[in-house]
């Protein structure tokens, strides 16, 4: 039987209508609406599309999102002293540098620039280590997606098999440390892993994070797993000139073996700005002292 397929694009519109209730609320009781600071550095077209779909799901979400645009030469003191003004600024609930920075910068110390209070993306030391040792913080807003979308699938994943391809700090080892505080039995796989199909064979959940187009396939899959696919990737399409997205997992080898399964694109990909805008939110909450909304 063909797997279910995970409408990750339908869930994140129904959480980013919940985060816009959640921020009108807000707005009422605080005066103004949470406000999302995004900076990108360079001209790297994919970043601008990017940053771009976050200043629209930001706006469309009732919030103030501003974006700052910075040339590629940026030097990293004047990256800092930008940071310092939006930490310094009221008005501003997340702060978000997207990645990645241009060589002459530490993107490790601007990050830790970022107010921790402020750091929506979740990658300041101090919310990595929040969340290695089970304290709220702010955790990345692609893992926490993929956890949303399997808890929607499974409900309890206490006692699964899980197995986390890719070991990157913004999404493999957050994922992994999420899927532990589930009470999943978690196991990390990278490019030193021996016999990964053996592995991947005896997981009843497999989240693929490695930026390898199409390397999951059906015949590594137990049947009936559920698998979460991280990877986009732009390949060369069927037509000459064109390009298509394609995530790290075979899709039409592994949907006949898996219980469920998310699409690339519409998966993960949407998921990760709404869950951006939902950690805005929860930043504007904390910061005044009012209750997160359910459903969050
Ligand atoms: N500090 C930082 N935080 C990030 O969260 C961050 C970042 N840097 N750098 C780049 C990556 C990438 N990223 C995506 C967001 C949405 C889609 C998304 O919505 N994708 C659509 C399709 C997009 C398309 O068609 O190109 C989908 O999968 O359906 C993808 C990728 C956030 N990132």
């Amino acid at each position: 039987m063909a797997a279910r397929i995970i409408d990750g694009h339908g869930f994140a519109a129904g959480l980013r209508a919940r985060v816009a209730e959640g921020a009108e609320a807000l707005k009422a009781r605080i005066g103004r609406a949470p406000g999302l600071a995004v900076v990108l550095v360079g001209e790297d077209p994919a970043s601008q599309v990017y940053v771009g779909a976050k200043g629209k799901a930001t706006r469309e979400a009732g919030m103030a999102g501003t974006e700052y645009r910075l040339p590629a030469e940026t030097e990293q003191d004047s990256l800092l002293a930008l940071i310092a003004r939006l930490n310094a600024d009221p008005a501003v609930d997340g702060i978000l540098v997207q990645l990645p920075l241009p060589a002459q910068i530490d993107a490790q110390a601007v990050i830790d620039a970022i107010d921790p209070d402020k750091d929506v993306d979740g990658f300041h030391a101090l919310n990595v280590g929040r969340l290695g040792i089970g304290l709220d913080g702010f955790v990345p807003c692609t893992p926490l997606g993929c956890l949303m979308l399997l808890k929607a699938e499974l409900g309890d994943l206490s006692g699964l098999d899980a197995v986390v391809i890719g070991r990157s700090n913004i999404v493999g080892k957050p994922m992994a440390q999420l899927l532990l505080a589930e009470s999943a039995t978690v196991t990390i796989a990278h490019s030193r892993t021996r016999d990964l199909p053996a592995l991947c064979r005896r997981a009843d959940i497999v989240v693929a994070a490695v930026g390898r187009p199409l390397m999951v396939k059906g015949d590594w899959l137990k049947p009936g797993a559920t698998v979460i696919d991280v990877g986009i990737n732009r390949v060369a399409g069927a037509e000459p000139g064109k390009t298509r997205l394609v995530g790290d997992v075979d899709f039409d080898s592994a949907r006949a073996v898996a219980g469920a399964i998310t699409p690339v694109p519409r998966g993960v990909g949407p998921m990760t700005i709404a869950v951006l805008l939902r950690n805005t939110l929860v930043s504007a909450c904390r910061r005044h002292g009012q209750p997160i909304p359910a459903g969050l």
